[in-house]
């Protein structure tokens, strides 16, 4: 698994638009949504092998940060889920900052103490949570 395996874009053109307005300004511009920050996970498709580009919400804290699984409180995760569930390795764009990480899908009280930061960053998850049944997953992307 590496990460220069052929990019295959969202097919959701806001999200590869972002994705595109980020990495062309070298992680200068088009970093926020909403007002609050955003980062670029990269993961590898379980099925395709193809490089993936996910914009989530930055969530961080002493050098790790979290990934929410939330698409908006939909009843399905998404399916970039069950990439990293396959392939726990992860490229991470903060800004201009690059690194390699490590997911790990976190529970109970881990999740509790990562879940407040996580709503802290971006207040939208706890109406997404309150909006399913699903429990949305929350990965923590450490070094
Ligand atoms: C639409 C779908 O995307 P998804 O992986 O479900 O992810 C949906 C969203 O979570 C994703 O678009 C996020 O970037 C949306 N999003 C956020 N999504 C979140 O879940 N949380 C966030 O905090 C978040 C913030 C955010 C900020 C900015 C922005 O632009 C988007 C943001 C997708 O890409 N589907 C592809 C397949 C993708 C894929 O990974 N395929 C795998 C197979 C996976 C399998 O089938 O099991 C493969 O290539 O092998 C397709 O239909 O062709």
């Amino acid at each position: 698994m590496t990460f220069d395996a052929e990019y295959e874009p969202s097919p959701t053109k806001w999200v590869r638009d972002q994705v595109a307005a980020i990495e062309e300004s070298g992680g200068t511009e088009g970093t926020m949504m909403l007002g609050m920050p955003v980062i670029i996970v990269n993961t590898i498709g379980v099925k395709t092998g193809k490089l993936r580009k996910i914009p989530l919400m930055r969530v961080e804290h002493d050098g790790v940060y979290a990934a929410v699984a939330s698409l908006g409180g939909a009843p399905k995760h998404p399916v970039w889920y069950f990439n990293v569930t396959a392939d726990p390795r992860v490229e991470v764009r903060d800004g201009q900052h690059v690194a390699r990480l490590t997911a790990r899908e976190v529970f109970g009280d881990e999740k509790a103490v990562w879940w407040e930061r996580a709503v802290a960053a971006y207040p939208p998850y706890a109406e997404y949570q309150q909006n399913t049944e699903r429990v949305i997953p929350l990965f923590v992307l450490e070094p």
